[in-house]
């Protein structure tokens, strides 16, 4: 399995690595990733300016939070330039667009390889075209194992591009888009890397990106790819666990404490069952629930 518990995924902002305002503020932000963008928010003449921003940025003052790079597919020169800053700038993780296929990992694997990169430099997976949807198992499945010289720790639903290829309509609870971002979910899990939902563009609209994201969450994604800065507040409460679920998760370890628990897979709590499984998870909630507390966005 790939090595994705120490990573937090709840708000992953894009920033625009050509927007020198934008990534001035990007130090500031308590999103939990941040994807310096130099594929699509960066116009085809402006490349070589963000390659630029980004080596300065990195130099002087990396950000102090996860960090990738989106660069440009890979078969293109735009995206080999992209790859030498990258590797000059040694994100924590290098985000490939439009993955269709193994063989784009498993080339961007062995570009990595091949220069060097620490082994701590991951690559992640947007899946946004309807051949990377039908493909997601097989793409999270060959290029997981990072004992295995893959580095592939996360997939991120490009929903924008998605809609684009296949026609599907925007609209409030996604339904025709369901079925293909759980497959996306399923085949994250499957292998064990993270999985992160994609953008919601209406960054006024905070019912609407509060909606998405408990919809996002009910799913079973890790959180949720964000592209302004107001949007960082709501996806770190939508996907960190309610004080409910930390209480329930209290009542559950505290239930398979008690003398004689230990001999139990299965208790009554409250009239509900409870199974060792959900003792599990409960100690993986309280976890993270307490990791939370020393993000960026608590201090
Ligand atoms: C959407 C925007 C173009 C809006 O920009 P703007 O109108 O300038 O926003 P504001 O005036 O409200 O900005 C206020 C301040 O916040 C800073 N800002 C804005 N956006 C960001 C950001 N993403 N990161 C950091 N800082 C940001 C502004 O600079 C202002 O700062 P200051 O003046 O100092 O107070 C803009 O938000 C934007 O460009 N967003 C990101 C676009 C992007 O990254 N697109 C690529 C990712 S989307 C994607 O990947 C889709 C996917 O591929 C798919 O297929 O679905
Ligand atoms: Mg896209």
């Amino acid at each position: 399995m790939a090595m994705t518990e120490t990573k937090i995924w709840r708000s992953v902002l894009s920033v625009p690595a050509v927007n020198r305002r934008a990534l001035e503020k990007s130090k500031t932000l308590a999103a939990d990733v941040i994807i310096y963008d130099l594929e699509d928010s960066v116009a085809s003449g402006r490349k070589a300016e963000a390659r630029e921003n980004l080596e300065q940025l990195f130099a002087h003052d990396r950000p102090d939070v996860t960090t990738a790079i989106r660069i440009n597919p890979l078969d293109t020169e735009t995206g080999q330039e992209d790859m030498k800053t990258a590797l000059a700038c040694q994100p924590d993780a290098v985000l490939l667009p439009k993955v269709e296929t193994v063989a784009t990992v498993a080339t961007a694997s062995a570009l990595l390889a091949r220069n060097g990169a620490p082994l701590r430099m991951r690559l992640w997976a947007m899946l946004e075209t309807p051949a990377g949807i039908v493909n997601a198992a097989a793409i999270a499945g060959a290029w997981s194992h990072a004992s295995a010289g893959g580095r592939l720790e996360a997939l991120i639903v490009g929903v924008n591009d998605l809609r684009s290829a296949t026609n599907v309509a925007q609209a409030p609870g996604r339904a025709y888009l369901v079925p293909w971002l759980m497959q996306v979910v399923l085949a994250a899990r499957a292998y064990g890397l993270a999985v992160v939902d994609g953008v919601y563009n209406d960054f006024t609209d905070v019912a609407g990106l509060e909606a998405e994201c408990a919809e996002a969450r009910a799913m079973g994604f890790d959180g949720k790819m964000l592209i302004h800065p107001k949007q960082i507040d709501t996806a770190n409460t939508s996907f960190r666990p309610s004080d409910a679920a930390i209480a329930e998760a209290h009542a559950i370890v505290e239930a398979f404490a008690k003398p004689g628990a230990e001999a139990l897979n299965v208790i009554d709590l409250g009239g509900r069952m409870v199974e060792r499984l959900h003792l599990e998870q409960a100690q993986t909630l309280l976890e993270t629930a307490a990791r939370l507390n020393n993000t960026k966005a608590n201090q």
